[in-house]
């Protein structure tokens, strides 16, 4: 993130990696006449030079012109591609919830966005979960431009760093799915694309990584969607999905080859279906994380911190029963163990504390299948060889004063589960975190309505706030967008020669401890939305300390920086969608020889310094 050779000044400061193969983002009405006659843009661009609130305004009437979601998604990826500043300028300006209220402490929860449609001035909803589900779907039907770079199993397998090659920019940070697990929705093969182009927004806006040094990667290895590939317009093979041998086979090449074309590159692995094989292979060799496991894993022991605080139950006595024993459940489970070990457990003891349930019930080591390897570890044999076919069965010889939905089933948490839950506890502790929201394993309202007010909740997609007994209670939700901006960064930034698990578990703990004084005063258990910015410095801060600990850090400069002098480090490297102007004008000034004070007047031209009014959220 060092500042570019002048040379390259005009590619680097307009072009996202996004609008690579055209200058659109060259139009952008908040340049100055100096700016535009340097990019030749001048007289190609109305006379106006805008400030953000001008643009803004007609962003957002724009956008409350779109009567769904899915056309709202497509607006701003538009926006993206050929303004990609004022897009993470509005992003910016608009990631907070619209209404506070005070909230029952019983309710502790992560305060987040309502539905998309209930909230249209949020815009995170509709780059993010719950649309960029839909936008999945019909990826195939809505598909414009290209975003990010497809590599194909059959054309490319063998030379896949030449294909590299075309992208256009210096690459940080990558996420790559193969489509084969988008959210809770299926195999949607090359339609998956939209979650490495949404995760990656969130990196931006969250952790201020450049725009243009990061690259969504969507792998064509086939599916086993046999409805896409019979679709005329679905845009990727009409193969079925390559065998596990195949698989690892383009994905040895494919790690190697992106870590030589950019050393030192940070790799998040996302919703593939069996993602464990890859992390174990590749965790000690590569700079990777797999979001799902581990980024899942850390946000939610970051929540679970402070919901065993609040539930009042010693961490001996929980109990918790997974539904789903997948990449997200087994992740968050192996975290919570690590916790509950620090607490004091032995690591059986602490792992005996989970039940974890899959499509055919209980996993237990003599239900008669072969388990898959991930679910060894928490497998019983406690069960006096009885089959608990039913989750309600289960809740009453369990007794779980934990209930955890990572199983892509809406609505298989029923009225009768959260009742026995409150039956049970006094706080019971209720996360459905399926995405998107049609997944999520209970609403907000019937957690509410089961427990008398009293559930400490997280979900994985936003819910309206719900009025209970005349309180309005805001619903939470437990996402990992609170962590893997912070571990990619972190990463970046120490330069680390692999993702230690010290660097993962420091990642939860540096959230569970970013509440300030108000929100440990209300009760939460995540931190308010509002300052995810600062939040991500936080985590990042965390990681970078665990790299050093661990001794995977590369970064000798930043060792002997205090904490203090390692949050200025890592704000000071963070990109500003709000300062980019002035730092295109500095350097258009300096490329031209001109170091005089640039006339800041017709940049901004209301004075504000280009940011939105006091007390927006900058991030
Ligand atoms: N909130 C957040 O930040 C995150 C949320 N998620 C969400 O979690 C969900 C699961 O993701 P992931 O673990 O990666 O997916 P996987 O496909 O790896 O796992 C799904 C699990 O659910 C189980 N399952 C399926 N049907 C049932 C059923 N009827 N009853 C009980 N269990 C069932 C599966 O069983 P089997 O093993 O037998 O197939 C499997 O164990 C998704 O909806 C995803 O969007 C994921 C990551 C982060
Ligand atoms: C949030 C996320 O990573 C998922 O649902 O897969
Ligand atoms: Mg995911």
């Amino acid at each position: 993130m060092s500042a570019q050779p002048h040379a390259n000044i005009k590619h680097h400061v307009h072009m996202s990696p996004r609008q690579a193969q055209h200058s659109s983002g060259d139009y952008d009405s908040s340049y100055p006449k100096e700016v535009r006659k340097y990019l030749k843009t001048y007289g190609l661009t109305p006379p106006a030079v805008e400030d953000f609130e001008t643009q803004e305004k007609r962003c957002m009437a724009l956008l409350e012109k779109k009567s769904s979601s899915i056309e709202k998604f497509i607006y701003l990826t538009q926006l993206r591609a050929t303004h990609v500043h004022l897009f993470y300028r509005l992003l910016a300006s608009h990631v907070k919830p619209s209404r506070r209220h005070h909230r029952d402490v019983s309710c502790v929860s992560l305060l987040w966005f309502a539905e998309a449609d209930a909230r249209p001035q949020e815009l995170t909803p509709f780059i993010y979960t719950p649309t960029v589900g839909e936008a999945c779907q019909k990826w195939s039907e809505i598909f414009t431009q290209p975003e990010g770079m497809y590599l194909n199993y059959w054309t490319d397998k063998g030379r896949i760093s030449s294909v590299l090659q075309n992208w256009p920019h210096n690459v940080e940070i990558t996420v790559i799915t193969d489509g084969s697990r988008i959210l809770g929705l299926g195999d949607l093969g090359i339609n998956g694309m939209g979650i490495p182009v949404g995760k990656l927004a969130l990196y931006t806006a969250c952790a201020g990584i450049r725009p243009d040094a990061t690259l969504p990667l969507c792998l064509d290895l086939g599916t086993n969607n046999k409805e896409f590939r019979e679709d005329p317009l679905y845009l990727g093979t009409r193969k079925e999905k390559v065998s596990a041998d195949e698989e690892r086979e383009f994905l040895d090449e494919l790690m190697a080859a992106l870590t030589e074309k950019w050393p030192g590159i940070v790799i998040q692995y996302e919703d593939f279906k069996n993602p464990f094989p890859s992390l174990e292979r590749y965790r000690d060799t590569y700079t990777m994380f797999n979001d799902d496991i581990q980024g899942t894993g850390a946000v939610i022991l970051g929540g679970m911190v402070a919901a065993v605080k609040y539930s009042k139950i010693p961490v001996k006595d929980h109990r918790a029963i997974f539904l789903g024993s997948g990449s997200a459940g087994v992740g968050v489970a192996k975290q919570i163990v690590e916790f509950f070990i620090k607490e004091g457990l032995t690591e059986d003891e602490a792992r005996r504390k989970f039940w974890l349930v899959d499509s055919k019930g209980l996993v237990t080591n003599d239900r008669g299948d072969k388990l898959a390897e991930h679910k060894e570890y928490f497998s019983r044999d406690d069960n006096n060889g009885k089959q608990i076919q039913s989750l309600s069965r289960l809740v009453d010889f369990v007794k779980p004063t934990i209930i955890m939905g990572l199983s892509t089933i809406g609505g298989a948490f029923s009225e009768d589960i959260i009742k026995k839950m409150a039956e049970l506890n006094e706080y019971p502790i209720i996360f459905p975190l399926s995405n998107p929201s049609s997944k999520s394993e209970c609403t907000f309202e019937e957690a509410v309505n089961g427990t008398d007010g009293k559930v400490l909740f997280a979900s994985g997609s936003p819910f309206n706030d719900y009025t209970y007994n005349g309180k309005t209670l805001t619903p939470g939700q437990g996402n990992n967008m609170y962590v893997f901006p912070g571990i990619g960064l972190g990463a970046i930034l120490s330069k680390a020669v692999c993702v230690s698990q010290e660097m993962i578990y420091a990642s939860a703990i540096a959230l569970s401890e970013s509440l300030n004084e108000e929100e440990h005063a209300k009760g939460w258990l995540y931190p308010d939305i509002r300052r995810i910015r600062e939040v991500s410095v936080l985590v990042t801060r965390g990681v970078i300390r665990a790299a050093q600990k661990s001794g995977v850090d590369r970064e000798l400069a930043i060792r002997n920086l205090d904490d203090e002098e390692l949050i200025q480090y890592i704000e000071t490297r963070m990109y500003d969608p709000f300062k980019e102007r002035d730092r295109v004008l500095t350097e258009v000034m300096h490329v031209m020889g001109d170091l005089a004070t640039p006339d800041r007047s017709s940049f901004f031209p209301n004075g504000t310094n280009g940011h939105a009014s006091a007390g927006a959220s900058h991030l």
